[in-house]
């Protein structure tokens, strides 16, 4: 579904389409990430045999053993391979955890680049052989997909097309595969209990795949929560906090969260599955020249995406 504030692109006209369709593209991409900072992109080349596999896979993972789960979770990754258990992600700024499991696959490194030593090895779920090349197969199609976007954006931006490719190389994103579990006892839970709490992501973009279950919603620049509806397919892409901060507030990172369900649904499950492209930790997140002026003063200090994750981290309660 399509709406001026969160349009819906083709992101096949990008990629083999015409000087003409490719300036149209990043120019609507740029307007979006300047208003709403979401888009919907269809044609992305991802096929639906392998979307579907994803999500019998990630069923498959949550639907194991607690004792097995928990073999994957290792407090010293912070989360950031293999199994990470309910009650560890708390938004920033919320009391009380999300209420959701979920499963993080790393960066695979094969062309002999050193920065392959900064990254903890993925955890390989013995149990489930598919689950490993199938998450990695999406891993690297939403990668793909997301160097479009950033070619676009650069565009937008009036920087080299190629300004985000040498960045985001090797980069440190995160496929993220989540179980929103069922709600047994919904009397139970205090009462700023949620699915996922309102926040804002960390990386430059996150491409989510496949969120047609109801629940993920925006605030708009007026306050209020917009339900997010995707065609089932469809890629959902947002502007995360290294991005905006790139641009000193010129794209936004919104706010959004996942609610829980109507009561009847409650004993449901939800499956998501964010892609979070971030770049490497030294690329340099300092504000752009060409977004800082008189009536846009600098916000934010320098830092380098490896120092501002350290912080979020923190912030989240995943690095002790
Ligand atoms: O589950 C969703 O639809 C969105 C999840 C999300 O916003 C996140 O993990 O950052
Ligand atoms: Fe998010």
């Amino acid at each position: 579904m399509s709406s001026p504030y969160i349009p819906c692109l083709d992101l096949g006209s990008y990629i083999n389409g015409t000087e003409e369709q490719k300036l149209k593209f990043s120019n609507d991409l740029g307007l979006a990430f300047t208003n709403s900072g979401f888009v919907t992109i269809t044609n992305h080349g991802i096929s639906q045999d392998l979307i579907d596999k994803l999500y019998e896979n990630i069923k498959g993972v949550f639907s194991l053993p607690t004792a097995v789960k928990q073999h994957y979770e290792k407090p010293e990754l912070a989360g950031q391979r293999g199994y990470t258990s309910a009650g560890k992600e708390t938004a920033k700024g919320a009391k009380t955890a999300d209420l959701k499991e979920f499963w993080q696959i790393g960066q695979v490194v094969s062309d002999g680049d050193v920065i392959k030593s900064e990254y903890p090895e993925n955890e390989f779920l013995k149990e489930i052989p598919d689950f490993n090349t199938v998450t990695r197969e999406i891993y690297v199609q939403l990668e793909r997909n997301g160097k479009y976007l950033l070619r676009a954006i650069a565009t937008y931006l009036n920087l080299p097309v190629d300004y985000f490719d040498k960045h985001v190389h090797n980069g440190n994103s995160i496929l993220r595969g989540i179980h929103y579990f069922p709600i047994e006892n919904p009397d139970a839970l205090p009462a700023d209990a949620v699915r996922a709490g309102a926040h804002e992501d960390i990386n430059l973009i996150t491409l989510l795949i496949g969120a047609s279950a109801d629940g993920l919603e925006v605030l708009t620049a007026q306050g209020e929560w917009l339900p997010i509806k995707a065609h089932h397919s469809d890629l959902v892409v947002n502007v995360g906090d290294m991005l905006q901060r790139l641009t000193n507030n010129k794209l936004k990172s919104t706010t959004h969260r996942v609610v829980n369900p109507p009561r009847e649904l409650m004993k449901t499950s939800r499956y998501s599955v964010p892609f979070f492209l971030h770049p490497r930790s030294d690329m340099d997140l300092t504000s752009l020249p060409s977004c800082i002026d008189e009536n846009h003063p600098k916000l934010f200090s320098d830092m380098t995406a490896g120092e501002y994750l350290d912080e979020r981290l923190r912030e989240i309660g995943l690095k002790k």
